[in-house]
Formats: structure tokens, C-alpha cells, sequence
């Protein structure tokens, strides 16, 4: 009887769990098969039978996937045992990241004037922690940067600013949440230059406000760059923004030719010098004019420093560029989205400090918008001369742009 019950070996052999693989493991390798479908890294047949070689090709593909800080792999018994002690990496090399590009990350080492650029992959230990454009990293591994080499980014230092949007309708197609919305885009800039065109296109004053909003939460310094002056005059903008005592450079171009102004680009230069300098803007509105201008070979540096990418494809992430009298300008064309579901109304008003302690006397719960029930302390303050009226409106303003749509950059 025993023996009839009993599968012969060679049967019980071929149905036993591959080794690596784990219990309960058939519906974590769909995920994986699935989200590397998506990707576009491998074929309809990986990972089909959940064998051992083919998982890992899976496995290894993901790792070099370049939005794995969303996919978490777990090692198979096989890898390396897992230890709580972490490396220390004495060894490591300082870099700042230059570009990243799935999943490759363009890390510039040494110091002004002898640095070269060297190409990394996130080492395993970082966990689901992003690595962006601004990031300050440690490097192991082969950092000579020759062609054809690879090291490994292992720590992150803590980051003075950060850049981040919601994507509010960003649903994972796996599980169908909305966890994990919340992405850092550029890191320890100094500024936020708000590139917005007096016309064509027409200037939007939501979008405005929202980078500021996204600036002032970052701890990146808002400043204002008015474009195109030469087909509308900036002061009906520029009355909106008074009591946010904002930096203001205004550009025009002359004579219908690539050429600006000559005082914006100075203005701009001096704004820029030896600062980190973050552009947005909606497509049209003159900010690749403006990088030609403050870097005046944008696009060769822009080719040599994406070239580090795999495949064929232009990076759509953001990209630092040396600033030749020193500091760094970091475009942003593949930002289309700028959700600030993540920004609360204590966050904001955190960076007012002159309404801040006002708001102490609020009733629990004050929304501080003055347009509830509820008497907003702020109203009293303002009337007191504690601030002035456009201060507490133009706050006011920035806190219901908030709610404005996710894509106001597209
Ligand atoms: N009239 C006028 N046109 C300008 C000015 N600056 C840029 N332009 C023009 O506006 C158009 C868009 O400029 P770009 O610098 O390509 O704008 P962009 O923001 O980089 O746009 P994308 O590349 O689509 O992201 C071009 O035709 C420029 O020549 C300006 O100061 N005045
Ligand atoms: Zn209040």
C-alpha cells in the first residue's frame, strides 16, 4: 500500500520545488514574470516553469531593471546568506549622480576640474531606496570609469533637498494599489527655477503655484523665470507673486534668432553661479533656449553623459549639466506629471514662518483656508497687522493649488 500511495523518486524529483524558490512562491513569481512582461524584459516564456535557471534569469533582469526600487526581490536559499551586519565599504568612493537611466546611474567622481564619469548599478543592500538625479552616493567596485565597466552605488547620503511629486493616479497593475506613489525626482538641489513663458504659451498660474508649493516643502529656493518678454509684459504676472518676495529674472529673445536678451542670460548666470539649479516648465516655454544659453554645449554634454544608459532609447530622466563658472543646471524633460498629494497643510504653512506661530490660536483640526466653519486664527492675525493681507491670500492660494490637476506641467 505504501508503496502505491508513494509517487516513484524520479516523479517526486521533477515536482519538487526548485531550490531558491520559496513556499507560497508560484504567486511571487507570477508578479515577477508579469512585472518584467511589462518592462519589456523578457519573453512571454521566462520564468514559465517557475525552474531554477529560468527564474533567474528573471531575477537577474529585474535587478537591472531600472525602477526596481518598486520591485522587492527576495534572495533564493541559494544567494548569499542574508546577515543584519552591513558592509562598511571603507573603500568607497564619493559621486554625485548625473543621470540615471534604467537602471543605470551616471555618478561623477573627484573633484572640480580632474572629475570623470563613471557608470553604476544600485548595489542589493540599498534596498527599495531610489537613487536620483543629485544623490550623493558611495561607489565600490571598478570606478576607473572605463568603457565597459560597472560600479555599485552602496549608500546614499542624507539628501539636503528633494524634489518629489505624487503621481495620484498611479496604480500598480500587479496588486492594483496606490501605495508607493510618492517619487523623488531631483535631490539636493539648491533652487527651483520656474520657467513660465508671458506667452505663447500663456503663463498658468497653477502650475506656478504648485512648484512652489513643491519647492517651498523640498527646502529648494523658488525662484522665477519669466520668459518671452518680448510678446507680453510680466507686471500683471508678477502682481501675483509680490508678497512671495520671490527672485525674478525676466528673458526675451532678439531679433527672431537664438539669441536672448543679453541682460536675462546675465541675471540668470549670476542666479545660477555655483548653485544647483533645478528647470521646470511646460514644453514650449523656451527652457531648452535657456539651457543653450547657461551651457553653451547642452547637447553634446547631454549625449555623452545619457550615452550610459542600455539600449538605444534618450533618456527621458533628468540630467545635471555643468555649469561652466561652476554650479549645475538639471533639466527635467520627462516630467509631464506634478501631483502633491504627499504635501499637507502643515507643511506648507511650515515654511511660512511669519504665519506659522499665528496658527496656535486655530481651532483643532483648522484647515487654515478661512473658508469653513471654523474661524482660521489667521484671519485675526492679518487683521491685527501681524501680515499683510496678500501674504495670508497668497498662502491661501498655494494651499488650494494643491488640489489642482497632477499633470498641470504636461
Ligand atoms: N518670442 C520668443 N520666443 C522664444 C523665446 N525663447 C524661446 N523662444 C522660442 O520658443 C520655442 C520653444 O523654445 P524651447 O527652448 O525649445 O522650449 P522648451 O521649453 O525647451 O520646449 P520643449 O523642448 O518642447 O520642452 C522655440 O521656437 C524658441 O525659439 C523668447 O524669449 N521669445
Ligand atoms: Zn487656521
Amino acid at each position: 500500500m505504501g508503496r502505491l500511495r508513494r509517487p516513484p523518486d524520479g516523479h517526486r524529483r521533477r515536482h519538487r520545488r526548485p531550490a531558491g524558490a520559496r513556499r507560497g512562491g508560484r504567486r511571487h513569481r507570477v508578479h515577477l514574470q508579469d512585472t518584467a512582461r511589462l518592462r519589456g524584459h523578457v519573453g512571454p516564456d521566462a520564468g514559465c516553469c517557475g525552474g531554477r535557471r529560468h527564474r533567474g534569469v528573471v531575477l537577474r533582469r529585474l535587478e537591472d531593471s531600472w525602477e526596481n526600487e518598486d520591485v522587492r526581490i527576495r534572495p533564493g536559499k541559494r544567494s548569499r546568506p542574508r546577515t543584519k551586519t552591513r558592509p562598511t565599504h571603507g573603500e568607497a568612493v564619493r559621486a554625485m549622480v548625473i543621470t540615471v537611466d534604467r537602471g543605470r546611474y551616471g555618478c561623477l567622481v573627484g573633484d572640480p576640474g580632474g572629475e570623470h564619469l563613471v557608470v553604476a548599478m544600485r548595489a542589493r543592500e540599498l534596498g527599495r531606496r531610489g537613487v536620483v538625479v543629485g544623490d550623493e552616493v558611495d561607489l565600490v567596485g571598478d570606478t576607473s570609469g572605463d568603457p565597459d565597466t560597472l560600479a555599485r552605488i552602496v549608500r546614499i547620503e542624507p539628501r539636503r533637498s528633494v524634489l518629489r511629486r505624487s503621481r495620484d493616479d498611479a496604480v500598480d497593475p500587479n496588486t492594483g494599489e496606490t501605495a508607493n506613489t510618492e517619487r523623488v525626482l531631483v535631490a539636493n538641489a539648491d533652487q527651483l527655477a520656474i520657467v513660465t513663458a508671458l506667452a505663447d504659451p500663456e503663463p498658468r498660474t497653477g502650475f506656478i503655484d504648485r512648484c512652489l508649493v513643491a519647492a517651498y516643502t523640498g527646502n529648494l529656493r523658488p525662484v522665477l523665470v519669466l520668459t518671452k518678454s518680448d510678446l507680453a509684459d510680466p507686471a500683471v504676472l508678477l502682481s501675483s507673486y509680490t508678497a512671495l518676495d520671490l527672485p525674478v529674472v525676466v528673458t526675451r529673445r532678439v531679433d527672431g534668432g537664438r539669441v536672448l536678451d543679453p541682460a536675462g542670460p546675465d541675471e540668470l548666470r549670476e542666479l545660477t553661479a555655483d548653485r544647483t539649479t533645478v528647470l521646470v516648465g511646460h514644453s514650449g516655454v523656451g527652457k531648452s533656449t535657456l539651457v543653450n544659453t547657461l551651457v553653451p554645449d547642452a547637447d553634446r554634454a547631454t549625449g555623452s553623459v545619457t550615452g550610459v544608459g542600455k539600449g538605444r532609447h534618450t533618456s527621458t530622466s533628468a540630467v545635471a549639466l555643468a555649469l561652466p563658472g561652476g554650479g549645475w543646471v538639471i533639466d527635467t524633460p520627462g516630467v509631464r506629471s506634478f501631483g502633491l498629494a504627499h504635501v499637507t497643510a502643515d507643511d506648507l504653512l511650515e515654511t511660512f514662518t511669519d504665519l506659522l506661530p499665528a496658527t496656535a490660536d486655530c481651532p483643532p483640526g483648522c484647515d487654515h483656508t478661512g473658508s469653513g466653519d471654523a474661524v482660521c486664527a489667521l484671519d485675526a492675525f492679518v487683521a491685527a497687522g501681524g501680515a499683510s493681507p496678500e501674504r495670508l491670500a497668497s498662502f491661501r492660494r498655494l494651499l488650494a493649488s494643491r488640489a489642482g490637476a497632477a499633470d498641470d506641467l504636461g
